[in-house]
């Protein structure tokens, strides 16, 4: 195989995502040719409804795969945090590379730090795990929903639309904007999203050349992380319509799963905690899971 195209959303940060693979894709193959496919999505399109009621996060993915299924390209680039839990159709995760910052950022013009906003300010996230998590911390906040990509919801709150938002830091620092950051809203406060921080890049099922391709930028521990959060989050039924929250760290050949269900509304929020050998990563995100459905989490789930 002589080229590969990935496929790639247009936004500044799936870009720059797509490109490092390129880089790391270019410094491993060196005779290899990288070539990026970018495409415009449904999600990217309808900005202004929220997610949830035009289908959720798999409109992210959803014309990359048509774009592998129709021969255009050959593997596709994603954030793993807006890769669905299960994939859908004839697809796998051929890489899983090492995770950057995981957690959120609390961004302000004003204010240094979540517990410096005054009583009642406004603070901008469409994120119901974000929201659950503020609400939980501070009830006093008036949460006002904001989508649309990095720059743009970085726009609104430099116009004066919001006293602070809540980003990724990953995303952030991608973009050269880690500056931004006021404050990391590091775990066990706030616990991030399965995946946060993770780039994946997906091929089609038994494209044996391509996989092995892109199955030298696989990231092991990084894997084995976002795999018991990611099957936690399947066992709760998870999507981006219910807040839940799920980060995995690994030390020697433990993995430590924390999970978090939460009530955007309230802030009432219902935590788990175990850890388990790294060879079953499955196994822990369903234990942690189950933790949380006897704790009460069943109560907040759909
Ligand atoms: N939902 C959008 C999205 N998907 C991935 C990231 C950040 C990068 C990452 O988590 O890898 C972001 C932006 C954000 O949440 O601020």
């Amino acid at each position: 195989m002589q080229k590969i195209r990935l496929a790639t959303r247009e936004s500044a940060l799936a870009l720059w995502q797509t490109e490092h693979v390129a880089a790391r894709l270019r410094e491993a193959h060196p005779d290899l040719e990288v070539e990026l496919v970018p495409m415009t999505t449904r999600g990217d399109q309808a900005i202004d409804q929220p997610l949830v009621e035009i289908g959720g996060k798999g409109l992210f993915l959803k014309e990359l795969e048509v774009a592998m299924l129709e021969g255009r390209a050959d593997a596709a680039v994603h954030s793993l945090k807006d890769v669905p839990m299960e994939l859908d159709g004839p697809f796998e995760l051929a890489a899983i590379l090492e995770r950057a910052d995981p957690f959120d950022a609390f961004v302000s013009v004003k204010y240094e730090a979540l517990e410096e906003l005054p009583f009642g300010a406004k603070v901008g996230t469409s994120s119901l795990r974000r929201q659950a998590l503020l609400r939980a911390h501070r009830p006093d906040l008036v949460l006002v929903d904001l989508r649309g990509n990095v720059n743009t919801r970085l726009a609104k709150l430099d116009a004066g639309d919001y006293d602070a938002i809540v980003l990724a830091c990953a995303g952030l620092q991608r973009l050269g904007l880690g500056e931004r950051i006021r404050e990391r809203l590091t775990a066990p406060r706030f616990i991030p999203a399965a995946a946060q921080g993770a780039v994946t890049v997906e091929c089609k099922q038994g494209d044996a050349e391509v996989h092995a391709l892109l199955a030298v930028l696989d990231h092991g521990p990084t894997r084995a992380c976002v795999r018991a959060e990611r099957a936690m989050t399947r066992t709760l039924g998870g999507s981006c319509h219910v807040p839940i929250a799920a980060y995995a760290t690994l030390n020697k050949e433990k993995i430590s799963l924390e999970g978090l269900v939460g009530d955007a509304k309230t802030g009432q929020t219902v935590r788990g905690y175990a850890s388990g050998p790294v060879s079953e990563p499955d196994k822990l995100g369903e234990q942690v899971a189950d933790m949380l459905v006897a704790r009460g989490a069943d109560a907040l789930l759909p």
